[in-house]
Protein backbone atom coordinates (compact mmCIF):
# COMPACT_ATOMS: atom_id res chain seq x y z
CA UNK A 1 0.00 0.00 0.00
CA UNK A 2 1.05 3.19 -0.89
CA UNK A 3 1.67 5.48 2.24
CA UNK A 4 1.15 9.38 2.18
CA UNK A 5 2.78 11.47 5.45
CA UNK A 6 1.15 14.84 5.23
CA UNK A 7 2.89 17.54 8.00
CA UNK A 8 0.16 20.30 9.56
CA UNK A 9 -3.33 18.38 10.85
CA UNK A 10 -4.86 21.74 9.54
CA UNK A 11 -8.09 21.98 8.00
CA UNK A 12 -6.00 23.08 4.77
CA UNK A 13 -4.29 19.26 5.25
CA UNK A 14 -7.70 17.62 5.89
CA UNK A 15 -8.48 18.85 1.97
CA UNK A 16 -4.96 17.49 0.79
CA UNK A 17 -5.63 14.03 2.72
CA UNK A 18 -9.36 13.94 1.13
CA UNK A 19 -7.82 14.75 -2.81
CA UNK A 20 -5.05 12.04 -1.98
CA UNK A 21 -7.31 9.40 -1.37
CA UNK A 22 -9.79 10.27 -4.07
CA UNK A 23 -6.06 10.21 -6.49
CA UNK A 24 -5.11 6.46 -5.07
CA UNK A 25 -3.09 7.07 -2.10
CA UNK A 26 -3.73 3.99 0.42
CA UNK A 27 -2.91 5.22 3.60
CA UNK A 28 -2.77 8.27 4.73
CA UNK A 29 -1.31 10.14 7.83
CA UNK A 30 -1.08 13.37 9.80
CA UNK A 31 2.43 14.52 11.54
CA UNK A 32 1.90 17.79 13.82
CA UNK A 33 3.83 19.03 16.74
CA UNK A 34 0.09 19.18 19.01
CA UNK A 35 0.29 15.39 18.82
CA UNK A 36 -0.02 13.49 21.37
CA UNK A 37 -2.32 15.77 22.56
CA UNK A 38 -3.73 16.00 19.04
CA UNK A 39 -4.30 12.50 17.92
CA UNK A 40 -6.57 12.97 14.78
CA UNK A 41 -7.51 15.40 11.68
CA UNK A 42 -11.14 14.54 10.76
CA UNK A 43 -10.78 10.84 9.62
CA UNK A 44 -7.41 10.36 9.08
CA UNK A 45 -5.00 10.12 12.23
CA UNK A 46 -2.18 12.05 13.57
CA UNK A 47 0.79 9.39 14.39
CA UNK A 48 3.84 12.08 15.39
CA UNK A 49 5.29 15.38 15.61
CA UNK A 50 7.41 16.74 12.98
CA UNK A 51 10.74 15.32 14.70
CA UNK A 52 9.03 11.70 14.08
CA UNK A 53 8.75 12.44 10.59
CA UNK A 54 12.15 13.63 9.92
CA UNK A 55 13.17 10.06 11.79
CA UNK A 56 11.13 7.82 9.85
CA UNK A 57 10.79 9.22 6.35
CA UNK A 58 12.18 6.09 4.49
CA UNK A 59 8.96 4.68 6.34
CA UNK A 60 6.64 7.37 3.57
CA UNK A 61 6.38 6.72 -0.50
CA UNK A 62 5.70 10.46 -0.12
CA UNK A 63 5.47 13.55 1.84
CA UNK A 64 3.65 16.71 1.68
CA UNK A 65 3.06 20.09 3.63
CA UNK A 66 -0.44 20.71 4.74
CA UNK A 67 0.43 23.97 6.35
CA UNK A 68 -1.65 27.36 4.89
CA UNK A 69 0.97 29.94 5.57
CA UNK A 70 3.11 30.35 2.64
CA UNK A 71 6.49 30.95 4.58
CA UNK A 72 6.14 28.15 6.92
CA UNK A 73 4.70 25.92 4.50
CA UNK A 74 7.80 26.74 2.66
CA UNK A 75 10.61 26.52 5.57
CA UNK A 76 9.02 23.14 6.02
CA UNK A 77 9.25 21.96 2.57
CA UNK A 78 13.30 22.84 2.58
CA UNK A 79 13.89 20.97 5.87
CA UNK A 80 11.90 17.90 4.36
CA UNK A 81 13.46 18.19 1.42
CA UNK A 82 17.08 18.43 2.95
CA UNK A 83 16.54 15.62 4.84
CA UNK A 84 16.02 13.23 1.72
CA UNK A 85 11.89 13.39 1.75
CA UNK A 86 10.08 12.29 -1.06
CA UNK A 87 8.20 15.41 -1.70
CA UNK A 88 5.25 14.98 -3.75
CA UNK A 89 1.91 16.70 -5.13
CA UNK A 90 -1.07 16.08 -4.60
CA UNK A 91 -3.94 16.83 -7.93
CA UNK A 92 -7.69 16.06 -7.11
CA UNK A 93 -9.47 13.70 -10.27
CA UNK A 94 -11.54 16.18 -10.55
CA UNK A 95 -8.61 19.38 -10.89
CA UNK A 96 -8.03 19.66 -14.55
CA UNK A 97 -4.45 20.46 -15.05
CA UNK A 98 -3.22 20.28 -18.89
CA UNK A 99 -0.36 18.16 -19.52
CA UNK A 100 1.55 21.25 -20.99
CA UNK A 101 1.75 22.82 -17.69
CA UNK A 102 5.05 22.69 -14.97
CA UNK A 103 3.72 21.36 -11.58
CA UNK A 104 6.68 22.20 -8.92
CA UNK A 105 6.51 19.38 -6.55
CA UNK A 106 4.52 19.52 -3.57
CA UNK A 107 2.56 22.10 -4.81
CA UNK A 108 -1.28 20.65 -4.33
CA UNK A 109 -4.35 21.26 -6.41
CA UNK A 110 -7.77 21.00 -5.40
CA UNK A 111 -10.99 20.12 -7.26
CA UNK A 112 -12.60 22.35 -9.84
CA UNK A 113 -9.21 24.12 -10.55
CA UNK A 114 -8.30 24.53 -13.76
CA UNK A 115 -4.60 25.27 -14.56
CA UNK A 116 -4.30 26.20 -18.72
CA UNK A 117 -1.04 25.20 -21.08
CA UNK A 118 2.22 26.26 -19.92
CA UNK A 119 1.66 27.74 -16.78
CA UNK A 120 4.71 27.43 -14.30
CA UNK A 121 3.83 26.69 -11.03
CA UNK A 122 6.74 26.98 -8.05
CA UNK A 123 7.47 24.31 -5.47
CA UNK A 124 4.53 23.85 -2.73
CA UNK A 125 1.91 25.83 -4.18
CA UNK A 126 -1.75 25.61 -3.35
CA UNK A 127 -3.84 26.02 -6.16
CA UNK A 128 -7.30 26.12 -4.16
CA UNK A 129 -11.05 24.68 -4.99
CA UNK A 130 -12.19 25.81 -8.27
CA UNK A 131 -9.65 28.76 -8.83
CA UNK A 132 -8.10 29.04 -12.29
CA UNK A 133 -4.94 29.45 -13.61
CA UNK A 134 -5.00 30.66 -17.43
CA UNK A 135 -2.46 30.03 -20.00
CA UNK A 136 0.96 30.96 -19.67
CA UNK A 137 0.88 32.35 -15.80
CA UNK A 138 4.07 32.12 -13.68
CA UNK A 139 3.96 31.35 -9.94
CA UNK A 140 6.63 31.79 -7.76
CA UNK A 141 7.54 28.98 -5.07
CA UNK A 142 4.53 28.65 -2.13
CA UNK A 143 2.13 30.95 -3.78
CA UNK A 144 -1.78 30.30 -2.77
CA UNK A 145 -4.53 30.88 -5.07
CA UNK A 146 -7.25 31.15 -2.57
CA UNK A 147 -10.75 29.36 -3.90
CA UNK A 148 -12.61 30.70 -6.68
CA UNK A 149 -9.62 33.40 -7.70
CA UNK A 150 -8.96 33.79 -11.22
CA UNK A 151 -5.32 34.34 -12.58
CA UNK A 152 -5.96 35.74 -16.50
CA UNK A 153 -3.52 34.68 -18.85
CA UNK A 154 0.34 35.62 -18.31
CA UNK A 155 -0.51 36.89 -14.78
CA UNK A 156 2.78 36.43 -12.44
CA UNK A 157 3.59 35.82 -8.78
CA UNK A 158 6.18 36.27 -6.77
CA UNK A 159 7.13 34.25 -4.12
CA UNK A 160 5.07 33.60 -1.48
CA UNK A 161 2.27 35.50 -3.00
CA UNK A 162 -1.52 35.03 -1.40
CA UNK A 163 -4.35 35.81 -3.72
CA UNK A 164 -7.60 35.60 -1.65
CA UNK A 165 -10.92 34.14 -2.26
CA UNK A 166 -12.62 35.08 -5.62
CA UNK A 167 -10.26 37.51 -6.71
CA UNK A 168 -8.97 38.51 -10.10
CA UNK A 169 -5.69 39.43 -11.56
CA UNK A 170 -5.95 41.10 -15.10
CA UNK A 171 -4.06 39.10 -18.15
CA UNK A 172 0.18 40.46 -17.86
CA UNK A 173 -0.06 41.52 -14.49
CA UNK A 174 2.74 41.57 -11.58
CA UNK A 175 2.40 41.04 -8.42
CA UNK A 176 5.48 41.02 -6.39
CA UNK A 177 7.11 38.56 -3.82
CA UNK A 178 5.01 38.04 -0.54
CA UNK A 179 2.29 40.45 -1.93
CA UNK A 180 -1.27 39.42 -0.80
CA UNK A 181 -4.35 40.07 -2.44
CA UNK A 182 -7.62 40.60 -0.79
CA UNK A 183 -10.61 38.50 -1.19
CA UNK A 184 -12.88 39.85 -3.93
CA UNK A 185 -10.48 42.07 -5.06
CA UNK A 186 -9.72 42.87 -8.89
CA UNK A 187 -6.28 43.83 -9.49
CA UNK A 188 -5.30 45.61 -12.65
CA UNK A 189 -2.35 47.35 -12.58
CA UNK A 190 1.09 45.61 -10.96
CA UNK A 191 1.54 45.03 -7.21
CA UNK A 192 4.75 45.39 -5.65
CA UNK A 193 6.82 43.15 -3.57
CA UNK A 194 4.75 43.09 0.41
CA UNK A 195 2.10 45.12 -0.35
CA UNK A 196 -1.28 44.28 0.61
CA UNK A 197 -4.20 45.24 -1.89
CA UNK A 198 -8.02 45.14 -1.71
CA UNK A 199 -11.10 46.09 -3.65
CA UNK A 200 -11.95 46.90 -7.26
CA UNK A 201 -10.00 48.20 -8.59
CA UNK A 202 -7.64 46.54 -6.04
CA UNK A 203 -5.64 49.71 -4.14
CA UNK A 204 -3.07 49.30 -1.58
CA UNK A 205 -4.42 48.59 1.92
C1 LIG B 1 -9.92 27.27 1.91
C2 LIG B 1 -9.67 28.64 2.47
O1 LIG B 1 -10.32 29.08 3.36
S1 LIG B 1 -8.39 29.49 1.74
C3 LIG B 1 -8.37 31.09 2.52
C4 LIG B 1 -9.30 32.07 1.86
N1 LIG B 1 -9.23 33.34 2.62
C5 LIG B 1 -9.04 34.50 2.03
O2 LIG B 1 -9.05 34.61 0.83
C6 LIG B 1 -8.82 35.66 2.95
C7 LIG B 1 -7.90 36.72 2.33
N2 LIG B 1 -7.69 37.79 3.29
C8 LIG B 1 -8.26 39.00 3.20
O3 LIG B 1 -8.96 39.36 2.25
C9 LIG B 1 -7.96 39.92 4.39
O4 LIG B 1 -9.12 40.67 4.68
C10 LIG B 1 -6.72 40.86 4.13
C11 LIG B 1 -5.46 39.98 4.20
C12 LIG B 1 -6.79 41.55 2.79
C13 LIG B 1 -6.65 41.94 5.18
O5 LIG B 1 -6.66 41.37 6.45
P1 LIG B 1 -6.41 42.31 7.74
O6 LIG B 1 -5.06 42.97 7.61
O7 LIG B 1 -6.67 41.46 8.94
O8 LIG B 1 -7.46 43.46 7.54
P2 LIG B 1 -8.72 43.87 8.44
O9 LIG B 1 -9.72 42.76 8.50
O10 LIG B 1 -8.19 44.43 9.74
O11 LIG B 1 -9.37 45.04 7.58
C14 LIG B 1 -8.70 46.29 7.40
C15 LIG B 1 -9.55 47.13 6.48
O12 LIG B 1 -9.50 46.59 5.15
C16 LIG B 1 -10.83 46.23 4.70
N3 LIG B 1 -10.71 44.96 3.98
C17 LIG B 1 -10.15 43.82 4.45
N4 LIG B 1 -10.20 42.87 3.50
C18 LIG B 1 -10.80 43.43 2.43
C19 LIG B 1 -11.13 42.92 1.15
N5 LIG B 1 -10.84 41.66 0.80
N6 LIG B 1 -11.74 43.76 0.28
C20 LIG B 1 -12.05 45.03 0.65
N7 LIG B 1 -11.74 45.57 1.86
C21 LIG B 1 -11.13 44.77 2.73
C22 LIG B 1 -11.67 46.11 5.98
O13 LIG B 1 -13.02 46.34 5.73
C23 LIG B 1 -11.04 47.16 6.85
O14 LIG B 1 -11.51 48.41 6.44
P3 LIG B 1 -11.78 49.59 7.53
O15 LIG B 1 -10.43 49.89 8.14
O16 LIG B 1 -12.33 50.70 6.69
O17 LIG B 1 -12.73 49.01 8.52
Amino acid sequence: MNRLAILGASGHGKVIADAAEQSGWGSIVFFDDAWPELTSNGRWSVVGSSAELLANLEKYDGVVVGIGDNRIRCQKLQQLGAAGANIVSVIHPYAAVSPYVKLGVGSVVFANSVINADAVIGLGAIINTGSVIEHDCLLGECAHVSPNATLAGGAVLGRLVWVGANACVKQQVSIGDEAVVGMGSVVLRNVIAGQVVVGNPAKPL
